[in-house]
């Protein structure tokens, strides 16, 4: 029998109920609240959830995570940001200093207008589900450039909107929001299992 994995949440602010209550959903899954070094230390792989990038990031540093979260992923954790959490794994965020700057993505912070301009799609996206998918999108951010180890898992009006390098994925989208596991059991199926399965 698949041992349960222990997939964190990083729990400082934004939409972390909503994702938690998605793992909850998901057989041999167990959800973590990250917000100490503890429970960082404890889990199989991360989301960085959606919410405001630059207030994540001052808690990051105040909860003494900053650095540990960045070395763990640097060996391999898997990671899912989506949305504010994509920003927060960005090299390059335009116009601002970077956060964790891992993942070889040129960010552009809300690129899709302001909160009233939020909306949702449906799309195909092959490498992450077979069904067609809701995305939601709210103060999105979109990527403007990738590094050559990036793979672009969808664009949208020819915005990057998810992709992934190495062990991170990002979306700009949450599928948080939706009753849609796809994504989630993406990660952790594709992302989560295959690291624990090679160990
Ligand atoms: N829904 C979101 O996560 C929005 C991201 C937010 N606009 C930021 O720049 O951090």
């Amino acid at each position: 029998m698949a041992k349960d994995l222990q997939v964190g949440v990083l729990s400082l602010q934004g939409s972390v109920e909503e994702h938690r209550s998605m793992l909850g959903k998901i057989k041999n899954v167990k959800p973590i609240e990250v917000k100490s070094l503890t429970a960082l230390e404890s889990v199989n792989g991360i989301i960085l959830p959606g919410g405001e990038s630059t207030t994540i990031s001052k808690l990051l540093i105040e909860f003494g995570l900053f650095e540990p979260l960045k070395q763990r992923i640097k060996q391999g954790l898997p990671v899912w940001g989506t949305c504010a959490g994509m920003i927060l794994l960005a090299k390059d965020v335009i116009g601002e200093n970077p956060h964790l700057g891992l993942m070889d993505i040129t960010v552009r912070r809300n690129a899709y207008g302001r909160q009233i301009n939020s909306f949702t799609v449906s799309e195909n996206i092959p490498a992450l589900s077979e069904q067609r998918i809701e995305l939601p999108f709210i103060r999105a951010p979109w990527i403007e450039n990738v590094g050559k180890d990036v793979e672009v898992l969808c664009s949208l009006n020819k915005h990057i909107v998810a992709a992934k390098e190495r062990n991170m994925l990002v979306t700009s989208f949450h599928p948080e929001l939706t009753d849609c596991l796809a994504v989630h059991q993406y990660f952790i199926e594709k992302m989560i299992r295959a690291v624990e399965n090679n160990k």
